[in-house]
């Protein structure tokens, strides 16, 4: 039996699994077997990854998150602001860090970005622009506004990792069968991006304000990744459409979120705020040997998921 919340942060959906509540001892096989049976859209209960919420012996908690196809990532933005949620509440604290595979990262509860919906701020860090830190095969140390041969001929692209490794094209308008084809065949590119990569094209609104769009390795075309909004936000920065230390209103397919980019000693870093919605809670038994499952029950939160389809329709008007 594993009791679950689904979540989601901008539209990017998660299962939130505490491992501390009872004693699942999952083996690194099972949480693998778990994704990919549970995240399913058509025979699961269908999300972008799960969320493992672990004991910490340098923070409060300890996030592992895996991606649909079972991959385990060293980041995730939004899923890091939906276990800010969970911790905050759990404690009571305003403030916490929670340590990811890469860094142990603050997050804190912030002032709403739209009325009535609880926003959470989460560092994204470390940022680098070297290319082996994605990793990614280049013959130069990094790759600004670059052509990829092998990738496509019709973009150019910015790497750089957070840590997760993303690349970012500005676009003027693209089809999303284009964003779905060039991520997709990145993917499959292990000479240039060993470990893979996350694509995302990127519209320049106005003045502190885009639009992303990402195809995310492990899972496709997402309504939104975090790290690639966060990431996006920096490009676009350097390329003079944005400020530092200022709110970078980013719309995207499932809402918006605030990235604020600050800069101290030649390092970047993001902090990215937005919603964490609770969407049900429920519990289900598995049996992974046979890789079935049932629900045994669930209880939905209503309230939050109306308040969020006024932000949706908000994030829509503003494109
Ligand atoms: N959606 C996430 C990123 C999830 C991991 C990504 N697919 C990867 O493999 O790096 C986010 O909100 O950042």
């Amino acid at each position: 039996m594993i009791e679950f919340i689904k979540c989601h942060g901008s539209g990017n959906d998660f299962i939130l699994i505490d491992e501390r509540l009872e004693t699942y001892s999952f083996s690194e096989q099972d949480r693998y077997d778990l994704s990919r049976l549970l995240c399913h859209r058509a025979s699961g209960i269908g999300s972008d990854g799960i969320l493992f919420v672990l004991d910490s012996d340098k923070a409060e908690a300890r996030m592992r998150m895996f991606n649909s196809d079972g991959t385990e990532a060293e980041m995730c933005g939004n899923g890091l602001r939906c276990v800010a949620r969970y911790i905050i509440e759990e404690t009571g604290k305003q403030a916490v860090d929670i340590e990811t595979d890469k860094a142990v990262l603050a997050v804190s509860q912030v002032d709403p970005i739209y009325t009535g919906i609880d926003t959470f701020s989460v560092a994204i860090e470390p940022v680098s622009f070297a290319a082996k830190s994605l990793p990614m095969n280049f013959p130069a140390d990094e790759a600004a506004n670059v052509e990829v041969p092998a990738l496509s001929k019709d973009y150019r692209f910015t790497a750089l990792s957070v840590p997760n490794p993303h690349i970012v094209a500005v676009v003027e308008d693209y089809q999303e069968e284009d964003l779905a084809a060039v991520g997709e065949k990145a993917n499959q590119l292990p000479d240039v991006f060993p470990k893979g990569v996350n694509v995302s094209f990127m519209k320049l609104l106005a003045p502190n304000k885009v639009f992303v769009q990402t195809y995310e390795r492990g899972v496709g075309l997402t309504n939104a990744c975090g790290t690639a909004m966060s990431a996006s936000s920096l490009v676009s920065t350097l390329i003079g459409g944005n400020d530092l230390d200022t709110p970078i209103m980013v719309i995207n397919k499932g809402g918006l979120v605030n990235c604020v980019v600050s800069k101290e000693k030649e390092r970047y870093s993001i902090q990215l705020q937005g919603n964490a919605t609770y969407v049900y809670r429920a519990a289900i038994e598995v049996d992974l040997e046979e890789m079935t499952w049932k629900q045994a029950n669930s209880e939905t939160f209503d309230k939050e998921i109306a308040t969020y389809t006024q932000l949706e329709q908000y994030a829509a008007s503003q494109i």
